[in-house]
């Protein structure tokens, strides 16, 4: 990803904004540059945006990944007849992550077999990739193995990764459990939560998660501390008392 550095960040329409970093900042205005304060960079974030990030959702056909994509994209939930995705779609969604914009182009693979050499070929320009599976289909979880081998073959080796174990509204279907994802996830040193599209459970969540990610590791603000994707999620999970069934 490229990163948009601090020269560009503080343009004249900021209030105070000097103009660059390494420029003495005029009475009362905001610095910007090397040594500036957290509360100052805040300030001349506010309107600046990182380059879009592509993240690709994949997992089995019937997984719900434009389910879970409309959700997050448009609030809703597309219930009725299952029409698999043909190749690849794509939508864009914009989040605010700290004051600063994250565009995340976000791509919605097919999921079944016929089209796997047309997602093959997406993996490689993928900066996030969320990996579902149907917390009712035993065959989509444990074929996730087979995805993160083929994650490691095409994607990048930083790719941002992220398990979701999907539909968890439907209990009394439900045949993985959280348990066992967990434990999966641990096995694979990848960050984990159950979803739902259908009741919205976590979706915004899974998004803001690998946008704060991307943007931490494309722009860091002075004297800020690591952001720990892992430690994130595990707590914004424990803290939306969700997914104890
Ligand atoms: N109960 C429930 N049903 C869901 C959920 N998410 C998706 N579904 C249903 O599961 C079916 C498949 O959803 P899709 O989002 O189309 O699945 P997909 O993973 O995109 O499938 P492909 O395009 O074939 O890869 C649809 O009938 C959805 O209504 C969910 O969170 N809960």
């Amino acid at each position: 990803m490229h990163v948009l550095v601090s020269l560009t960040l503080c343009q004249s329409s900021e209030r105070g904004c000097t103009g660059g970093p390494h420029r003495t900042p005029a009475a009362g205005a905001v610095h910007c540059g090397e040594g500036a304060k957290n509360e100052d960079w805040k300030l001349c974030l506010t309107r600046s945006s990182l380059p879009p990030s592509q993240v690709m959702l994949v997992g089995d056909s019937g997984v719900g990944k434009t389910c879970l994509l409309v959700r997050f994209k448009d609030g809703a939930f597309l219930a009725g007849s299952f029409i698999s995705t043909v190749g690849i779609d794509f939508r864009n969604k914009v989040l605010t992550v700290d004051g600063v914009k994250v565009k995340l182009q976000i791509w919605d693979t097919a999921g079944q077999e016929r089209f796997r050499s047309v997602t093959h070929a997406y993996y490689r320009d993928a900066h996030a990739l969320l990996l579902l599976y149907d917390v009712t289909n035993k065959a989509s979880f444990d074929n996730i193995q087979a995805w993160l081998t083929e994650i490691h073959e095409y994607a990048q080796q930083d790719v941002v990764l992220m398990l979701l174990g999907n539909k968890v509204d439907s209990a009394q279907d439900r045949v993985v459990k959280r348990e066992d994802g967990e434990k999966l996830a641990k096995e694979y040193g990848v960050p984990f939560m159950e979803t739902s599209a259908k009741s919205g459970l976590n979706v915004e969540l899974a998004f803001t998660a690998i946008a704060k990610e991307l943007k931490h590791r494309s722009m860091k603000l002075p004297n800020e501390p690591k952001f720990k994707l892992h430690d994130y999620v595990k707590k914004e999970v424990r803290g939306s008392g969700c997914c104890r069934s």
